[in-house]
């Protein structure tokens, strides 16, 4: 009977998917007090580019980890706030003429389109630094133990630093077609991309209080996640829909980039997508984690994501 309740009480995964992204976006307005002394011009432009929205899916990883455990949303929320931060960070530095040159994202113009480059450099700085303040608050905040916090700061600098997404993004732009191999293109989408995913995956089964088994099972299963999301967004830059993906489409040919279109071709891109996908919930069925459904659920909606 109790069972019973619980799954009427349930949101749907769609109502979860939207009071979790809402929950982000508000607690992201608030990580900047309006009293703090901040130059007006860098608080609206990070603000533009954080309040422009996207996904959420890393922050949705880590509250659907801790929560997986029985781990709080209000504990998990401000390090699912100081991923996204990293995440944006990343995409206002990708999108700057000396990288990727894009400009829109999110559906909005890019960062340095209204901000001037200098403005959007020093935005994404200042977001990144300001992730590692949220998630030390959020420790004292919610009496997360000192050593936890420890390994998810340990792991957030690895993670998107010279070893992680840094290190990523800086093979992805030394990628040249016809040179570099698909061993080098699994490093560029492993750190690229992936070690985000992981970290976020990490960071919220460390709230909850997974064993090391079990973050072992969530460090495989955001892996494969990881790669099968970056393929993916290859995927839809080819076929997708501006309007939906809120950022150009066809800039990866445009630009020469290596990726598994170009080196496997569309049907089997595909494929490896679904392959990657059933290995990544394969890692977290096997992997001993008291209710891995609703992180089993994001699983298969980014299979089918058309932005
Ligand atoms: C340190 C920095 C700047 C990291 C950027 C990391 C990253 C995942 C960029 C977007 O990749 P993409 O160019 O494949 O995606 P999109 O199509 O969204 O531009
Ligand atoms: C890693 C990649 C492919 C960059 C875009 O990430 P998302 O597709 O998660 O971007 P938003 O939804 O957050 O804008």
């Amino acid at each position: 009977m109790k069972t019973a309740v619980k799954g009427l009480n349930r949101p749907s995964f769609k109502e979860y998917l939207a009071g979790t992204a809402d929950a982000v976006t508000s607690a992201l307005t608030e990580q900047f007090p309006v009293d703090w002394d901040i130059p007006a011009v860098l608080r609206e432009s990070m603000h533009y580019s954080l309040a422009a929205g996207g996904k959420r899916l890393r922050p949705l990883l880590v509250i659907a980890a801790a929560e997986a455990f029985g781990g709080s949303r209000e504990a998990a929320l401000p390090v699912a706030c100081a991923v996204e931060m990293v995440h944006t960070y990343s995409l206002i530095h990708d999108d700057l003429p000396t990288m990727d040159n894009d400009d829109y994202r999110r559906g909005k113009l890019t960062n340095h389109k209204v901000y001037g480059e200098a403005v959007a450099i020093l935005a994404g700085d200042a977001l990144l630094t300001h992730a590692f303040f949220s998630v030390v608050q959020a420790g004292r905040r919610h009496g997360i133990s000192s050593d936890t916090l420890l390994s998810i700061v340990e792991e957030l600098s690895e993670m998107s630093g010279a070893r992680g997404m840094v290190g990523g993004q800086v093979a992805d732009m030394s990628g040249k077609q016809g040179s570099t191999g698909i061993g080098e293109l699994e490093y560029i989408h492993l750190h690229k991309t992936a070690d985000l995913i992981i970290f976020s995956l990490l960071a919220g089964g460390r709230i909850g209080g997974a064993d090391p088994s079990q973050l072992e099972a969530l460090r495989r299963f955001g892996r494969d996640l990881g790669l099968a999301f970056q393929i993916q967004d290859d995927i839809l830059d080819l076929i997708g829909d501006e309007s939906k993906m809120g950022k150009k489409t066809q800039s990866d040919v445009e630009q020469e980039k290596v990726t598994y279109p170009f080196f496997i071709g569309m049907e089997s891109s595909l494929q490896q997508v679904e392959k990657l996908t059933v290995s990544a919930k394969k890692a977290l069925i096997e992997g001993g984690i008291p209710d891995s459904s609703r992180l089993l659920e994001i699983a298969d909606y980014l299979m089918k994501r058309d932005h």
